[in-house]
């Protein structure tokens, strides 16, 4: 099931920040670990009761003066709509309505998506029926809460996850293999799915004024249906060059969400750069079936050597993404487009196995049996029992004596003993240790 998207939005100052930091659980933007991903406040991970939802921050880009301000809330709530399954309006309650949040309201209660209103910086009691004001937004109930001192988060965070259900269901029932294709600027996205889609493209634009960017295809292909969620074309005119850069990527991470199955575009003239490390960086984090496509093979002068030198500068620059598959395309001329669907189909599968316990105990305790655990902390690791919790990604969950135990190195190696026996190409694996005494 693809988590939910939540998308911010808000004047500056109005206290984004302030929540973000309240609510980030794990994935503030980006664990440092992925190389050449710079940690920003663009995105975090947020867990409610049952409910995982990614948070993502429309705005944060500094502006001077007023009007620049509500074409800047203009760009943040279209992107919102866009790209989010609820919407969470944050207004001010000590300044109150200003007219900028009146405009933006506006433009809300056109969309379809569920709106929820918090306003924030509402410290006390006594504060309260400064709420009463922004019924006047007409976007229903206005919910209080004081993000500097975490009041009113877990009222709001209910409103939120209400209206999850009804999406998820949707969701569940579609049987195609969504893809997203992500990569820099110029890579070839568009061309790659005209390529696939060719005329039956449907382009739909229910904002008006502005052209939907991120733009789903269906395609069936024999049996099989295909969802292509197309991240090309930033073509938003905007001065400010890190403004298109981090809409791009929070138009790119609001794909990979949704996505069962990344297509990671580089382009073969240009190796790979920092901005395609950080892309793929998204998609590897997020738990995606990963398929690295280098593009433009048509205009690269190759001998015998050529795809092995690609193979290996690639494995060294992506080396986090070591399970996913490479493939060298045109999607120009077309080479090799009809293999890379097959490819997508495989990973597809690979990423949604299941492995039935019985053969996955064999494997590991064979794997251990072959080269026992270093000793950690003057304990040995055992492990009792492992079991295999969840798909998309495949999640394995090990009872051991100890989760501290656990080398790195020795879990590298059970993760390759899984992956020679079970495949597994193209999806990330995750392993979680619980103690066997807690249960
Ligand atoms: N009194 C009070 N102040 C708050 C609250 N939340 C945030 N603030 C203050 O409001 C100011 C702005 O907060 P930020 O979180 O930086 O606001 P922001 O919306 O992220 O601003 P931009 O990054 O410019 O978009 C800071 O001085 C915060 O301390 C709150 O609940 N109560
Ligand atoms: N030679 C060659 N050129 C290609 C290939 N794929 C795309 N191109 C060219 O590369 C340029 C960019 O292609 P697009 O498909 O627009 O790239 P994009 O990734 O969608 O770019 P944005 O919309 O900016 O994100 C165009 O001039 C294409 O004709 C290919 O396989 N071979």
């Amino acid at each position: 099931m693809a988590k939910p998207i939540v998308a911010i939005i808000g004047r500056p100052n109005v206290g984004k920040s302030t929540l973000f930091n309240k609510l980030a659980g794990r994935r503030i933007a980006i664990v440092e670990d992925t190389p050449g991903v710079t940690r920003d406040r663009l995105y975090c991970e947020v867990e409610w009761l049952n409910h995982k939802f990614t948070l993502i921050d429309t705005g944060g880009i500094e502006m001077e003066t007023e009007d620049v301000i509500l074409k800047q809330m203009r760009r943040q709530a279209e992107i919102a709509i866009e790209t989010a399954d609820v919407i969470l309006f944050m207004v001010d309650g000590k300044t109150g309505i200003t007219a900028d949040d009146y405009e933006v309201a506006n433009m809300l209660r056109r969309t379809h998506k569920p709106i929820v209103l918090a306003v924030n910086k509402i410290d006390n009691i006594e504060m309260e029926a400064n709420k009463y004001d922004f019924y006047n937004l007409g976007l229903g109930e206005p919910i209080t809460i004081s993000a500097a001192l975490g009041l009113g988060l877990g009222d709001m965070l209910d409103e939120i996850v209400k209206h999850f259900k009804t999406v998820s269901d949707d969701e569940e029932e579609s049987p195609e293999i969504k893809v997203a294709i992500i990569g820099r600027p110029n890579a070839g996205k568009s061309t790659l799915l005209n390529r696939i889609v060719g005329e039956e493209r449907s382009i739909v634009s229910d904002i008006p004024g502005t052209t939907r960017d991120a733009i789903d295809s269906y395609v069936e292909i024999g049996e099989d249906k295909f969802l292509f969620i197309d991240t090309a074309g930033i073509r938003r005119k905007s001065k400010v060059k890190e403004e298109v850069e981090k809409y791009s990527v929070l138009r790119t991470i609001a794909a990979i969400e949704r996505a069962d199955v990344c297509l990671v575009m580089i382009d073969a003239q240009e190796g790979v750069t920092e901005q395609d490390e950080r892309i793929a960086g998204y998609a590897h984090e997020a738990g995606k079936g990963v398929i690295i496509v280098v593009n433009k093979w048509d205009v690269i002068e190759k001998d015998d050597k050529t795809m092995n030198e690609f193979t290996k500068n690639i494995r060294n620059d992506l080396a986090f993404l070591d399970y996913a598959p490479i493939i060298f395309i045109s999607a120009k001329t077309g080479q090799r487009v009809n293999k890379m669907i097959e490819l997508i189909k495989y990973v597809a599968n690979q990423h949604a196995i299941r492995i039935k316990t019985g053969v996955l105990n064999e494997v590991i305790s064979e794997a251990v049996m072959m080269k026992q655990p270093p000793i950690e902390k003057g304990k040995p690791l055992k492990i009792y029992y492992v079991t295999q919790a969840s798909t998309k990604p495949p999640t394995f969950v090990f009872f051991v004596n100890d989760p501290e135990v656990v080398h790195f190195s020795y879990e590298r190696y059970l993760e390759n003993q899984l992956r020679q026996h079970f495949g597994l190409q193209g999806t990330p694996i995750r392993f979680i240790y619980r103690s066997k005494q807690e249960d």
